[in-house]
């Protein structure tokens, strides 16, 4: 019995790996004073697992941006348009594909699986050599030998999750590109059996989803080939976020292990396993423990759990994992001095479920007995927080159950609506507005923290908000756009935010997880029912529209983005929950409703992320994320206008749900998948109000005006112009105030300039 872990954290328990990449980025940090800080970073962790107890420490699984964009550059995948001259990619190559450069855009970033994890979209392109320009398994590997006297596993994205997490090819290319690929992979494995490793975990998780038997078939000929070409190599085949799909074919590829999700797969990797047992001359790996979420295990049960599996399958040794990275989970939990007792007790963050592991080798090793002190402690644990009295509200519960249908439906059709904002608003055609954030400068962080820590009064930090409001709202009317946003100053997140206004939330100080490159949340805790208390952004919502005759945009974030993006309670469904906090939000949009807010923008950016694996468990997740959204939104008079807002992600899959949240207009993030979205557009149309984002917002670099207008243009060839909007991809919290000014102002030259060409042609 061995401990495995599947990857660590790499922000650091005191996001020292985030920071010490953003002074690099602002010139304060020097590349040679960069590599030297990532690699003490990383020696750090691998330091920590061991003594944690891991006895399969993952190595290649730190990145100095994101896994998927290394094994691109490792390939030498980088696209044309930044002129790479060959060779190792150096880290301005790098960087310049994840964040983009004033003559190149960035590579699109995208959803990994159903997480808040972002990863950079390799690009083919044809005519690209394929070569290992690096083994970065390699070094890694390397590197804890030397330094560490540590036997680390490589992670490696497996070839059929690279290539068909992939984008630049034709459905009918896969099977050449794959082969093309094939020997870059032997190349790396055998550089790295010679240097002496032995376990590699090759990660793939597409088989968890919708893949077809012949899929199986073309991925076990690669792993046939693998076995033939390096047989000295213990591959371990890693799935994770739910069962195999083809479970049967799996089983008879030749690798040294799988790896399954007994978490998040349970029922499905359970039901394959008593019907098709599971093979003795291969490890199994038993994700066990949540890499997802933030309860503490109840060890007892596991250890249950494991004993009834042994009962009917002998694998040949059984590795003792969390069910995926840890990279989904905060650092530590010991930082996290003022949280309620109970609620403290029934965490745990990685280096506590590494501790667990531990825990539950010694048990399955030694006998229950040896441990009984720490397995009564979680389960009392567990059962505290389950009697814990947020846990039942009963005015909640008793008001959603009985909900009546009409809460879900706006008084009228989108038609007639229509008719009467127009008539209310009095809006150009074209309009123009942003996603909600303006830059979340040093300053405004700078004040929440003398704020927080009650060096600032309620009154001293009210007055900051309000100056930096009125700044901006002139800076929009200077700017000329016609929605104007009061810019979420305010928001420390935009998810974290309402948690920490509503009933039944926690949240943490230091519990960071990483979302994309160097930006990092920090989800809160949703362990009671969740209540409304008083409004939370009427405030500066209300001063914002005092400040001009425009129309302000009230900002709210979704219930099935707060639901997603918060560590959620286990003991209810996520449905209930999402109605919970639909119902807090549907008081909040009726409180800006009534305190003079026209429009009320609701953000779903994590529809889509939420979006099972599966199909088949499609249905029932967009009912109740639907519905969630429309008893958020409905409660308003016709004359309000409702807008929601969507980013990175595939949205084709999903148009008729987004149809059916019935907002007024939405706004998506299309700029990066450069004009994929159009042709969702073109093929599933769109009836009511729809802004395609005209530039992206991720990257510093400035569109121009010239750019933008053809971005319009594209989009007007499938968008009714009647319903259609001009705007960012996202909100502009990332960016700083030049580019922001500079931008936004090219991008309403830009709809200007549409507009009386319109104005010209009829
Ligand atoms: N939850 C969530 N998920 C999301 C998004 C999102 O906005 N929220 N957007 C999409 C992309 N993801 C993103 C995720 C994070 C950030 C982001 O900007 N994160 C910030 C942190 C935001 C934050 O909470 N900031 C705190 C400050 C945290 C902090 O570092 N405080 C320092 C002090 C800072 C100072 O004095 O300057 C400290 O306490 O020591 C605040 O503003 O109050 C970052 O990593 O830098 C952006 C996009 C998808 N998923
Ligand atoms: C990730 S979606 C962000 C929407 C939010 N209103 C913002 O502008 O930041
Ligand atoms: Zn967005």
């Amino acid at each position: 019995m061995k401990v495995s872990n599947l990857g660590y954290p790499r922000i650091g328990a005191k996001r020292e790996w985030k920071k010490a990449l953003e002074s690099f980025w602002d010139g304060k940090l020097d590349a040679p004073g960069l590599e030297k800080r990532m690699k003490e970073i990383r020696l750090d962790h691998l330091q920590t697992q061991r003594l944690k107890g891991v006895d399969l420490i993952p190595v290649n699984d730190f990145t100095c941006y994101d896994h998927m964009l290394d094994m691109a550059t490792m390939f030498g995948w980088v696209p044309k348009r930044f002129n790479h001259q060959g060779g190792p990619v150096p880290l301005q190559d790098y960087f310049a594909m994840a964040r983009g450069k004033q003559d190149a855009v960035a590579c699109e970033m995208t959803k990994w699986f159903n997480t808040n994890y972002h990863y950079i979209v390799p690009e083919y392109e044809e005519e690209m050599e394929f070569s290992l320009l690096e083994n970065r398994p390699l070094k890694a590997f390397r590197e804890a030998k030397e330094e560490l006297g540590i036997d680390g596993k490589p992670v490696i994205i497996g070839p059929y999750t690279f290539l068909k997490l992939s984008k630049g090819y034709s459905s009918g290319q896969f099977e050449n590109l794959l082969n093309r690929l094939i020997p870059l992979y032997i190349q790396m494995l055998g550089e790295l059996a010679e240097a002496g490793c032995s376990w590699v975990q090759m990660d793939e998780p597409v088989f968890v989803a919708d893949l077809s038997k012949e899929d199986m078939k073309l991925a076990k000929e690669i792993y046939n080939q693998f076995k033939r070409a390096v047989p000295e190599i213990h591959l371990i085949i890693q799935t994770y976020f739910d069962s195999v799909e083809h479970y049967e074919d799996l089983i008879s590829f030749p690798a040294a292990g799988i790896g399954l999700d007994f978490v998040h797969g349970k029922t499905g990797n359970l039901d394959s396993i008593r019907k098709y047992g599971f093979p003795a001359d291969k490890c199994l790996g038993i994700g066990c423990i949540d890499g997802r979420n933030i309860w503490r295990n109840h060890l007892q049960e596991t250890i249950r759990f494991i004993q009834e599996l042994d009962d009917f399958i002998s694998p040949r040794e059984w590795f003792l994992q969390p069910s995926c990275s840890l990279l989904h989970v905060p650092v530590r939990k010991d930082q996290e001095t003022d949280l309620d007792s109970v609620l403290y007790r029934s965490l745990s963050f990685a280096d506590e479920k590494l501790e667990e592991l531990h825990l539950l080798k010694q048990a399955l090793s030694h006998g229950s007995e040896s441990i009984s002190e720490q397995l009564n402690a979680a389960a009392e644990a567990l059962d505290d927080l389950s009697t814990h009295e947020m846990r039942h509200r009963p005015s909640v519960r008793k008001h959603l159950k009985h909900l009546r249908e009409e809460e879900f439906n706006r008084k009228s059709p989108f038609q007639i609506r229509q008719q009467i904002q127009r008539e209310y608003l009095q809006l150009p055609l074209l309009p123009t507005t942003t996603i909600g954030s303006f830059p979340q400068t040093p300053e405004v962080r700078k004040a929440r923290r003398k704020w927080r820590i009650k060096e600032w009064t309620q009154e001293q930090y009210d007055e900051f908000m309000q100056t930096e409001i009125q700044k901006w709202m002139q800076i929009q009317e200077e700017i000329g756009l016609d929605v104007l946003v009061h810019g979420e100053f305010e928001r420390n997140d935009m998810v974290e935010f309402f948690g920490e206004r509503l009933g039944g939330f926690a949240f943490t100080k230091h519990g960071w997880v990483q979302s994309y490159g160097s930006r990092c949340v920090k989800p809160p805790i949703i362990y009671g029912d969740i209540e409304f208390r008083s409004p939370m952004t009427v405030k500066e919502s209300k001063f914002a529209q005092s400040c001009t005759e425009k129309p302000v945009k009230g900002m709210l974030t979704g219930p099935v983005t707060i639901l997603h993006w918060s560590f959620v309670r286990n003991d209810l469904s996520k449905k209930e929950v999402a109605a919970q906090i639909a119902l807090a939000l549907r008081q909040e949009v009726q409180s800006l409703e009534a305190n003079g807010i026209r429009i009320i923008q609701v953000d779903e950016p994590a529809l889509r992320e939420g979006l099972p694996l599966k199909k088949k468990n499609w249905n029932h997740y967009l009912e109740w994320a639907v519905r969630s959204f429309r008893l958020a939104t409905s409660a308003v008079d016709d004359r309000t206008q409702i807008h929601t807002h969507m980013c990175y992600s595939q949205f084709d899959d999903i148009m008729e749900s987004i149809q059916q949240l019935d907002a007024d207009v939405i706004s998506i993030e299309a700029s990066r998948s450069h004009g994929e979205l159009i042709q969702t557009l073109r093929n599933h149309s769109y009836k009511k109000g729809i802004g395609l984002g005209v530039y992206d917002i991720h990257s510093p670099r400035i569109p121009s005006a010239d750019e933008i207008k053809t971005q319009i243009e594209h989009a007007l060839l499938v968008c009714d112009r009647q319903l259609f909007w001009v705007n960012p991809d996202c909100g502009l919290k990332t960016r700083k105030q030049e580019e922001v000014i500079h931008s936004l102002t090219h991008m309403v030259t830009a709809a200007k300039l549409v507009r009386s060409e319109i104005a010209r042609n009829v």
